[in-house]
C-alpha cells in the first residue's frame, strides 16, 4: 500500500541521517532510544510488507552465516603497510626523532621543495579493511590480509552502522574503494566487557582484539551485537571519476560522502609541524575515544606521492610514528 511505501522511505532516510550525524559529524540529534524506535518501526513495516525490504535497507544488515569460511578477495591496489619510526636517544629533537627528520628531508630533496605539507592522522589500533562502492552502493568489504589478498567480510561490515550502505551527496566516481580501520571505541569495549563479566563470558583483552574478533565472526548476527566503529583514511581503486589532488581534500570529500574521518586529522608543514602534531596528540592520547598506537604522516599532494613511490611494500611518502609502548592496563 502506498502509505506503507512512503512511511518506509521516510524511516530509511531518517535512520541514514541519524547514522551520518552520529558517526560522521559526531553530533547526534536524536537519542539512541529514538533511533531504536525508528529501526523497530521499519522492521515491523518490512515484515508486514516483504516487498518493501531491500538489501540496502538499514534493517537488512544481518546476512547469512559464512558456512565454509570467508571467500578470498584480491586487492587490485595492494593495501600497504607503513614503515615506522621510533624515538631514539638524543638531546635535540632532530636527534631524538632522527628517522622522521630523515623521512622529511628525503622528501624535501627529492621533490626540491622547501617545506612539504603533510596530512597528519592518528594511527588507529583496529583492523584495516577496504570497502568497495559501485554507483555509490556498498558492494564488497575485505580485510587487509597479507596486503595482496584479504577475506570477504561484506556481511559483517553491513552490521557496522558507521559504514554507509549508500554514499551521500553526489559527484562520486562509478567505482570507489575506501580504506580505513574498523575499531571498537573504548566505551563500547568497556560495555562489552561489563556484559561479558556479568554473563560469565570471556572478556576481550583489548579493543583491537574486539574489532578483529567481531569482524571475523562467521555469523553476522554475532557481529551485529558488537558495537564497532570505522574511520576512513585512504583510497584504493577509483574508476569513472576523479578525486581532489591532495589527501586532506579527499578526506574532507569522504566526510561529505558519508564516511567517518577522525576529527584529529590535520595538515602540518615540515619537520617541526610533524613533531608538534606528534606531541599534541601524544599529550591527549588517553582522552581520545579510541586506542591509537601512534600517528601517521603522509605527503599531502598525490603528485608528490607518485613521485616518491614505494620501498617494497611501504610507501616512501608516508611513515608511522609510534609512541613508546604503553603498559597495557588489563581491565
Ligand atoms: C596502513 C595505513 C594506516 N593508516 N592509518 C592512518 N590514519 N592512515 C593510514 N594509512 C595507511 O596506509 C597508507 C599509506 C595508505
Amino acid at each position: 500500500p502506498p502509505e506503507a511505501i512512503a512511511r518506509a522511505a521516510t524511516l530509511r532516510a531518517a535512520i541514514e541521517q541519524a547514522n551520518y550525524r552520529y558517526h560522521v559529524l559526531d553530533d547526534p540529534d536524536i537519542t539512541d532510544a529514538d533511533y531504536d524506535r525508528l529501526m523497530r518501526e521499519l522492521e515491523a513495516l518490512e515484515t508486514a510488507h516483504p516487498a518493501l525490504a531491500s538489501t540496502s535497507s538499514p534493517t537488512r544488515t544481518v546476512g547469512a552465516r559464512a558456512h565454509g569460511g570467508f571467500a578470498e578477495v584480491r586487492h587490485a591496489i595492494p593495501m600497504l603497510s607503513l614503515g615506522n619510526a621510533f624515538e631514539q636517544a638524543g638531546d635535540t629533537e632532530r636527534e631524538r626523532f632522527r628517522e622522521i627528520a630523515e623521512f622529511e628531508r628525503r622528501i624535501e630533496q627529492t621533490l626540491d621543495r622547501r617545506v612539504p605539507v603533510f596530512s597528519v592522522e592518528p594511527k588507529l589500533d583496529g583492523l584495516a579493511i577496504s570497502l568497495r562502492y559501485e554507483q555509490g552502493v556498498f558492494v564488497q568489504g575485505a580485510t587487509r590480509g597479507d596486503g595482496e589478498t584479504g577475506e570477504d567480510v561484506t556481511a559483517n561490515l553491513r552490521t557496522v552502522r558507521a559504514i554507509p550502505l549508500k554514499m551521500r551527496g553526489e559527484g562520486w566516481p562509478d567505482v570507489l574503494e575506501v580504506r580505513g580501520e574498523v575499531i571498537m571505541l573504548r566505551k563500547d569495549f568497556e560495555a562489552f566487557n561489563d556484559y561479558a563479566r556479568k554473563h560469565d563470558e570471556k572478556p576481550l583483552a583489548n579493543p583491537r582484539n574486539g574489532a578483529a574478533g567481531s569482524l571475523r565472526q562467521l555469523d553476522p548476527a554475532i557481529t551485529a551485537k558488537r558495537r564497532l566503529s570505522f574511520f576512513a583514511y585512504a583510497i584504493g581503486v577509483v574508476e569513472g571519476g576523479e578525486l581532489p589532488p591532495t589527501h586532506s581534500a579527499t578526506l574532507r570529500q569522504l566526510r561529505e560522502w558519508g564516511f567517518p574521518v577522525s576529527p584529529e586529522v590535520a595538515t602540518a608543514r615540515g619537520f617541526d609541524g610533524l613533531i608538534a602534531y606528534f606531541q599534541r596528540i601524544g599529550a591527549r592520547r588517553d582522552t581520545l575515544p579510541y586506542d591509537i598506537d601512534g600517528v601517521v604522516y603522509k605527503l599531502d599532494d598525490y603528485a608528490g606521492q607518485r613521485e616518491m613511490g614505494f620501498v617494497s611494500r611501504a610507501p616512501r611518502w608516508a611513515i608511522a610514528h609510534k609512541f613508546p609502548a604503553q603498559e597495557q592496563t588489563t581491565t
